[in-house]
């Protein structure tokens, strides 16, 4: 870096009062000239200064960047084996069942306890305390042992649900049929298509149907900011349903752990990519799991790495449509079973005034209109109620409430 600039020294002008007028002149016109001179130095010196201002600003921005990059590097997990009084303790790192000997600072050192899990930098330092896993586990898994969904509860999807009877619930119930003829049953089942249609219900009718306990993991849960946690749940995940069969497992958003491989380098990428091959393991050794069957769901059928599409894993794709004409009317009818209705209600109207609503939206829609009833002091549920309650769907759509915006045209 270079050193601080030297200053110039400040011209002066001492004029002798015996000078006369000329030497006068000349004197004030070398003391101006001194001036200019100085003036010029002091000019490149700041150009100089500022030069070195703007690279100091690079520095601070890569030093900030680089700052950033640690802050956000990724952590392993490792359990606390034991603490000792001088502020030291001995952690366990989990995945390599490595043992070692850190020190913890005071603060940190308090609130650790033998047996707590920690997150520990590539420095073996404690970063942060972590919930309990049970609390961890049973954040990321949805167990119902029998959900109340049944088919008749979902509105089109007639082949679709055929086909998820014959991948899912056949082999679950009815084991010897497959056997008799000498074929496997698909190994999972993916289910893909737009949001809102219907795919998670399907999963759970099917569960419903063949009393399988289902076990519902959210695929954004998998991906985890620890190091070897993902991967973790992923086994916890199949263990469990072992436990439990028979069984379902359901993957929800899986895209988020089985996406096309990206190029990027960053421990984030590998870890998800670590979750993959364990969730692909798991798949591959699971003809001696007995009772299990795995189904997975999808909005972003187009994003997935194709490894999970092989034979013996997603091997049967059943695609769920948005809901058309038919199904929409359906779909209201389901959710309105409830409801007191006007005489006048039609569905067939109302199926032809929601095009581009999905299940979910018909949903909200049926809701909507009970509440404008209800704001009205009626008891009763009008046609008019569900086209009000369809513009303030446009009208949320509009104010880009994200949920409607792409349907409703
Ligand atoms: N076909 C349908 N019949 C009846 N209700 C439906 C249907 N599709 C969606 N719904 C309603 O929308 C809600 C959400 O549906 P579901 O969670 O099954 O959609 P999904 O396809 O799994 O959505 P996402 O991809 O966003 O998870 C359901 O609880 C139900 O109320």
């Amino acid at each position: 870096m270079s050193r601080s600039p030297i200053l110039p020294d400040r011209p002066t002008l001492d004029l002798d009062p015996e000078l006369t007028p000329e030497e006068r002149l000349a004197a004030l016109t070398s003391h101006y000239r001194d001036i200019v001179d100085v003036q010029r130095e002091l000019e490149t010196q700041l150009d100089h200064i500022e030069e070195q201002r703007e690279n100091l600003r690079e520095q601070v921005d890569r030093l900030q960047r680089e700052n950033e990059t640690l802050k956000t590097a990724s952590l392993y997990l490792a359990t606390v084996e034991d603490l000792f009084d001088d502020g030291e303790a001995v952690i366990k790192q989990h995945g390599n069942n490595q043992e070692v000997l850190t020190e913890v600072g005071q603060e940190m050192y308090e609130s650790l306890g033998m047996g707590d899990r920690v997150a520990i930098n590539d420095s073996f330092a404690i970063q942060e305390v972590l919930d309990d896993e049970t609390d961890a586990r049973a954040q990321a898994m949805e167990v119902d042992a029998s959900p109340d969904i049944t088919y008749e509860d979902i509105g089109g999807l007639e082949s679709e649900m055929r086909e998820v009877q014959e991948a899912v619930e056949d082999p679950l119930n009815h084991p010897e049929k497959f056997e008799a003829v000498g074929v496997d049953p698909p190994s999972g089942v993916l289910l893909h298509g737009p949001p809102g249609t219907g795919k998670t219900m399907l999963a759970k009718a099917v569960a419903n149907h063949t009393d399988a306990t289902f076990i519902k993991m959210a695929g954004s849960e998998l991906v985890r900011k620890f190091i070897g946690e993902g991967s973790r749940l992923v086994r916890d995940l199949f263990e469990l349903a072992e436990q439990r069969e028979p069984a379902i497992i359901f993957i929800d958003e899986i895209d988020a752990v089985a996406s096309k491989r990206t190029d990027s380098k960053t421990s984030g990428d590998a870890e998800v990519q670590r979750t993959m091959m364990q969730l692909l393991s798991e798949m591959d050794g699971f003809d001696e799991r007995g009772e299990v069957r795995i189904m997975a769901a999808t909005n972003r059928f187009d994003m997935l790495d194709r490894a999970i599409l092989r034979p013996g894993r997603f091997d049967r794709l059943i695609e769920v449509p948005e809901p058309d004409n038919e199904a929409r009317a359906e779909i209201l009818r389901i959710h309105t079973e409830e409801m007191t209705l006007a005489e006048e209600i039609d569905y067939e109207a109302l199926a032809r005034e929601t095009e581009g609503l999905n299940g979910a939206q018909l949903q909200s829609l049926t809701t909507e209109a009970g509440m404008f009833a209800i704001r009205d002091d009626r008891a009763t549920v009008t046609m008019d109620d569900f086209r009000s309650a369809r513009e303030k769907l446009i009208e949320d759509a509009n104010s880009d409430t994200p949920a409607y915006t792409t349907y409703i045209h």
